[in-house]
């Protein structure tokens, strides 16, 4: 069986990044959050644009005020006002200040700002009482950026800051990556939608919420495919749909033992490559890896990238476990970004005693939490089940044991992968 290293970088390798000519849009920086940006972004003006003062004052020539004291202050002459968004007209000479505000362009002549708290006005006159440093409260052009360099590289993920910096730089649109494209669907008999009543033996899907859920949260357009009966017919003509119109599929459902458990079959009588169907995790075990071939597919804009199948596990707690494992790493990967993909995952003390049975990387539901300002791992209190749901609700880690790691004493430390944020 494959361990979760190996089936994570089976599934890293399978995964081609959009490509950075074709798979892009340009679009309003407004609505550039969470966006990853598909080109590097070059600006023709250095940060500042100019050099300017960084307080209300007075520009001065530093050699005129080297010596200025309390006792002893200097005395200059106030030649001109200079305010922010002026481009001054004047060159400072020696004896001379020029009345200044915080953002204003520092005039030819002068090199060093005193803010005014410093000083003392007399009409056209202005008296320093304290000597301040060579170029203080000056910022000098390109002194946070060159003009002509990288000033945001590609594959980043936008946010607040860098759409800020995008409009200090004058860029009203972007170009990003477009969004990746999955379709998701459930399998299994048993299943009812939610305008359904359950019968007996029958549960609502529930599935499909926390998938489409998970994989909007990382910018994908969802395709909602329903529910699809335990049935190779109805299972094969779902699949082939799904490979035709999204980037990555993911099924839950029907991938272990039992005789109606079909998708492994129904993956290869549709010429799938099936990269592995068992990975030696808890829970987890049955996830399925496959992928489809480009040729043949002609779905406009994306019959290049080899298609993505993820056969998730029925079970609630395992589908989510091995989408927040394997599934959300691949679409980052794919999506565009250059770095990052791979959950987060933080070494905490436990504060409950963990156990596993030692024979499989075992994911344990739980709780991160600050504790005197240090983060601590609690264990779900349910019962631990992949079935139950209920447990999950407010988990926002799993703690790892490793293969071989039977018990983690409280007050050891574990490692946990972050699946929310808290
Ligand atoms: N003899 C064995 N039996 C099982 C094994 C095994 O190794 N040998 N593995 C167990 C493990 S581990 C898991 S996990 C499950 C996985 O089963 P399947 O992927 O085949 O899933 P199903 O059989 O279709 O369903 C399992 C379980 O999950 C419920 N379910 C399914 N889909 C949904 C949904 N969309 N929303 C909510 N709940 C869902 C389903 O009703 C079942 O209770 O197999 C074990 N068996
Ligand atoms: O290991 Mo399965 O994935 O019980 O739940
Ligand atoms: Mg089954």
């Amino acid at each position: 069986m494959l361990s979760v290293r190996d089936a994570e970088s089976t599934i890293l390798n399978a995964v081609k990044p959009l490509d950075n000519q074709r798979d892009i849009e340009y679009i309003d920086l407004l609505t550039a959050n969470g966006r990853i940006l598909a080109s590097p972004v070059v600006s023709s003006r250095g940060f500042p644009h100019w050099d300017h003062a960084l307080m209300d004052g007075y520009a001065v020539r530093y050699h005129d005020v080297q010596h200025a004291r309390a006792d002893k202050p200097v005395i200059l002459q106030v030649v001109a006002e200079i305010r922010t968004g002026d481009e001054p007209s004047v060159t400072l000479e020696s004896g001379q200040a020029v009345r200044i505000f915080t953002g204003a362009m520092i005039p030819k002549g002068a090199d060093t700002v005193i803010m005014q708290e410093k000083t003392h006005r007399q009409e056209n006159r202005v008296l320093v009482f304290i000597a301040p440093q060579s170029h203080e409260f000056v910022i000098h052009q390109g002194e946070f950026y060159q003009a002509g360099n990288d000033l945001l590289p590609s594959g980043i993920v936008l946010s607040a800051t860098e759409i800020a910096l995008l409009a200090a730089a004058g860029r009203e649109k972007v170009s990003v990556f477009r969004n990746i494209r999955v379709a998701i669907f459930s399998t299994g008999n048993e299943l009812v939608t939610l305008e359904e009543l359950p019968k007996p033996g029958q549960i609502f899907d529930s599935n499909q919420y926390a998938l489409a859920t998970l994989m909007r949260q990382l910018g994908a357009e969802v395709l909602l495919l329903g529910i699809v009966p335990d049935d190779p017919i109805a299972l094969e003509q779902t699949i082939d749909y799904a490979i035709t119109s999204a980037d990555i599929v993911i099924s839950t459902g029907g991938v272990s033992v039992g005789d109606y458990d079909y998708i492994y079959r129904t993956l290869a009588s549709l010429g799938a490559t099936i990269h592995f169907n068992r990975v030696k995790m808890r829970p987890g075990k049955p996830l399925t890896f496959a992928t489809f071939p480009n040729e043949g597919l002609n779905y406009a804009g994306i019959d290049k990238l080899q298609k993505l199948y993820f056969g998730l596990p029925g079970n609630p707690g395992s589908a989510l476990v091995t989408c927040w494992r394997f599934v959300q790493p691949a679409v980052r990967k794919m999506s565009g970004m250059a770095r990052g993909w791979e959950g987060k995952l933080l070494k905490v003390k436990s504060s409950s005693e963990l156990q596993s049975n030692g024979k499989m990387e075992t994911y344990i539901q739980g709780e991160l939490k600050l504790r005197n300002g240090e983060c601590e791992f609690h264990q779900a209190e349910g019962k631990h089940s992949s079935a139950n749901l209920v447990n999950l609700a407010q988990t926002n880690a799993l703690a790892i044991l490793p293969v071989g790691k039977t018990i983690v004493h409280p007050g050891e430390e574990v490692w946990t992968l972050m699946v929310k944020e808290f």
